[in-house]
């Protein structure tokens, strides 16, 4: 059976995504972004399926995109930022290697107001990730195996930290 090297959480802006893909190329393994295989099987971007389609169906099909790629990949997985919202998917993650990666307020709002749009943060970037994160803050500590901050350093370092916090 396949499991993922390593399987990263944490808020919008954390870095899911752009240190998933440099820490892929560090171990030589395949890449997957939970909301990519979502876009793929909804024929469009998250932001539209959260529009047309509403929040608990992009919460379905990123819980079975989740299940699906821990039971298929072996590289490194990048989880959507509210994925960790779905008890059967904290339940998947169990056992795996679970990456927290962890940001502040002042720096996640920089990053996701310099990306493209967020449907969760549309209307008030700042209140509505300062709600989030703190809401999801203790789910994600209690999922992780390895806790890393990302506040203030380049994504060279984080990954360089993860390579050294994972299990050989
Ligand atoms: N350590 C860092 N320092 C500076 N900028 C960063 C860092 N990590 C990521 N970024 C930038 O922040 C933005 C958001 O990063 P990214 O898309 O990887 O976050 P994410 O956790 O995948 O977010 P989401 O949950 O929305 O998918 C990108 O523009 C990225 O280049
Ligand atoms: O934190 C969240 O709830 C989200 C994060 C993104 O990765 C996407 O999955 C979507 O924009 C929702
Ligand atoms: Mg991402």
């Amino acid at each position: 059976m396949t499991s993922p090297r390593a399987v990263l959480i944490g808020p919008p802006g954390s870095g899911k995504s752009t240190i998933g893909r440099l820490l892929a190329g560090r171990l030589g393994a395949g890449f997957r972004d939970t909301d990519e295989d979502v876009e793929a099987v909804a024929g469009k971007p998250v932001s539209d399926v959260f529009v047309e389609d509403g929040e608990e169906r992009f919460r379905e099909l990123e819980a079975e995109a989740v299940r699906r790629a821990l039971a298929e990949h072996d590289g490194v997985l990048s989880l959507g930022g509210g994925a960790i919202l779905r008890e059967a998917t904290r339940e998947l993650l169990a056992g795996h290697p679970v990456v927290y990666l962890q940001v502040g307020l002042a720096d996640a709002v920089q990053r996701v107001g310099l990306a493209q749009a967020r449907p969760l943060l549309v209307l008030n970037p700042r209140s509505q990730l300062k709600r989030l994160m703190e809401e999801r803050r203790p789910v994600y500590e209690r999922l992780a195996s390895l806790i890393v901050a990302t506040d203030g350093r380049t994504p060279e370092e984080i990954t360089d930290e993860i390579v050294k916090g994972l299990p050989a």
